[in-house]
């Protein structure tokens, strides 16, 4: 992680709400090329709205989100969609379509609308349905896959998406624990090695533990924490987050490992 480059993903003072409940009062975001981000908070506190309105599909109100330097608003959808990728914490009903044309979707921010997919976006696709440990579905209907399979799939189609900034909501969902460990591994190398970012909203309090560098807690009161992992997780910070008693357990690992009291 290097933080003596130019932050990719800020926010300013932002304030979010929900028919007039305030999920986020005056929060400040600073991301940098190489760093994940975790969001933790009960159910309702505002995780997903908060992601969704770093993509701009939220509107805030009040409050500026930069990227890249610009401010989000000032970007052209496609540009964003070039650059913020955001994996939803629930697919929608998706069309009837083979496994590897619904992962191309991804390139699609990427593709001149004349040209039909270039050999670099079907490499593109056929790597990421590979690290998804999708290849040999690629011809399936998307609708015959299992939760996990479609899960893997989303993940495959924003890696084909290619952006500088990864905005998942609840990544582990429907996955089994191998494939959990494997996706955020190889998500985690992957923003280190190329310079990105991924800012990932969880209740799995290990996996941020385990794959953040930085831990925002979001309180339901709209207020929060945000900081170094190791200054903002603790059996006292989670407690009081989730309103129920967690305890870190003694091990060796490199990160701190919790459970519920
Ligand atoms: N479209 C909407 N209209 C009205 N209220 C909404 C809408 N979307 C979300 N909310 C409310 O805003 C609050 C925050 O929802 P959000 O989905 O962001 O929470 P969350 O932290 O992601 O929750 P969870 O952990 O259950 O996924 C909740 O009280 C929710 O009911």
């Amino acid at each position: 992680m290097t933080t003596s480059q130019p932050p990719l993903f800020q926010t300013q003072d932002l304030c979010i709400s929900q028919q007039n409940k305030t999920l986020c009062q005056q929060l400040n975001l600073t991301v940098y090329p190489g760093q994940s981000i975790a969001i933790l908070g009960q159910n309702g506190s505002g995780k997903s709205t908060l992601l969704h309105t770093l993509q701009g599909l939220h509107q805030a109100d009040h409050g500026e989100i930069h990227l890249s330097g610009q401010a989000l608003s000032k970007w052209t959808g496609r540009g964003v969609a070039q650059r913020v990728g955001l994996l939803l914490q629930q697919v929608k009903d998706e069309m009837p379509s083979r496994v590897d044309d619904f992962a191309m979707l991804g390139r699609l921010p990427h593709s001149r609308f004349w040209k039909s997919d270039s050999e670099q976006d079907r490499n593109i696709v056929a790597k990421a349905l590979s690290v998804t440990d999708l290849s040999g579905m690629s011809a399936r209907d998307v609708e015959s896959l299992s939760g996990g399979e479609r899960q893997r799939l989303a993940i495959a189609m924003l890696l084909a998406q290619d952006p500088d900034l990864y905005l998942l909501d609840e990544p582990g969902n429907h996955l089994d624990i191998a494939h959990q460990i494997s996706l955020m591994t190889l998500l985690h190398q992957h923003i280190k090695s190329m310079a990105k970012a991924m800012i990932f909203a969880t209740h799995d309090m290990n996996l941020a533990a385990r794959f953040a560098d930085k831990v925002l807690l979001l309180n339901t009161d709209g207020s929060y924490l945000f900081g170094l992992r190791d200054d903002i997780l603790s059996e006292s910070s989670l407690s009081d987050v989730y309103g129920h008693p967690v305890r870190q357990a003694q091990t060796d690992t490199d990160y701190p490992v919790f459970f519920p009291g």
